[in-house]
């Protein structure tokens, strides 16, 4: 599995412990930045991960900024993206088995790194159930075609 990561400045260093994480699990990834502190514009890092999700490139991303919303937003306007903000592990592993989402946001200033990681862990290690949820997805994501 590889993924793509990225951040902006408000979720730098929950980044920064999520990438150990990573590496704590031998997870191959890339990471788009954002690289300090410095206030930057979320779009900015949401866009190349979604399109590296989108185009297959990697199999699953992980955004991170303040709330996560702003991350969330921009990656589910790219086609093929299904981007869940999470800040709970009942909803993290839901979402991979629901609603099949290719993208984890989380926002920095919700949560602490303990719990990102062990959302991180539950989401990366649970797989879509499909079944009922198939259909549910399929659907979801012919709305992108209207
Ligand atoms: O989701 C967000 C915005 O919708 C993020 O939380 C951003 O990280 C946040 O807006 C950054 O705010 P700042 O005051 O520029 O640090």
């Amino acid at each position: 599995m590889k993924l793509a990561i990225g951040s902006d400045h408000a979720g730098y260093r929950l980044k920064v412990e999520i990438v150990k994480v990573l590496e704590e699990m031998n997870i191959e990834f890339e990471d788009v930045g954002c690289h300090c502190t410095d206030s930057v514009d979320y779009p900015d890092y949401a866009l190349p991960v979604a399109e590296k999700v989108a185009a297959g490139e990697v199999d699953k991303g992980i955004l991170i900024c303040g709330t996560g919303i702003g991350m969330s937003i921009s990656a589910n306007k790219i086609k093929g993206i299904r981007c869940a903000l999470v800040h709970d592990v009942f909803t993290a592993k839901a979402t991979r088995a629901h609603n099949d989402s290719n993208i984890l946001a989380m926002g920095e200033r919700i949560i602490g790194p303990g719990l990102a990681a062990e959302i991180v862990k539950a989401w990366l290690e649970t797989d879509f159930e499909g079944g009922r949820h198939e259909k549910r997805v399929d659907k979801m994501m012919a709305i992108e075609e209207k």
